[in-house]
């Protein structure tokens, strides 16, 4: 992993996902050999989703077993994954937050009862 940019403004101040986001675009033009990024975007986004899911699966494992620390640590690979892979797949951490902010105008059981019926 080379190093990343150092954080704007410096200090002590929180670390955004916004701020992950553009480290991980930047990341499109490094050495796939330094960089961890370039060699995912480079592997395509089904072994991008590939890793996003065992990440996800770790982290279950995790919660299951009550491993706080170990959760903590997975959470954080999942997040990164779930960056790398809407980065890969032309997707941006605002229209996340945008589909989010649809949704609270509404339940999450109102939003499940309005779904039409499954075939
Ligand atoms: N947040 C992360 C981050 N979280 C997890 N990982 C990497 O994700 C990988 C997942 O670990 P695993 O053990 O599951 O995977 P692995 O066995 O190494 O991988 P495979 O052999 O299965 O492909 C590890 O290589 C971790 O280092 C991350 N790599 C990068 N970042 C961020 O991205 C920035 C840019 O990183 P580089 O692109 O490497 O410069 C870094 O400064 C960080 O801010």
């Amino acid at each position: 992993m080379i190093p990343a940019s150092p954080l704007p403004g410096g200090g002590d101040r929180l670390f955004t996902l916004g701020e992950l986001e553009r480290l991980i675009a930047e990341r499109r033009h490094a050495v796939a050999d330094k960089s961890y990024t370039r060699s995912l975007l480079d592997a395509g986004v089904p072994r991008i989703a590939k890793k996003f899911g065992e990440e996800a699966v770790e982290a279950v494992i995790a919660a299951v077993m009550k491993d706080k620390p170990a959760l903590l640590s997975e959470a954080a690979d999942v997040i990164y994954h779930l960056l790398v892979l809407l980065q890969a797949s032309d997707l941006s951490l605002d229209q996340v937050v945008a589909e989010l902010g649809r949704r609270t105008r509404q339940s999450g059981h109102e939003e499940k009862a309005s779904r039409p019926p499954a075939t």
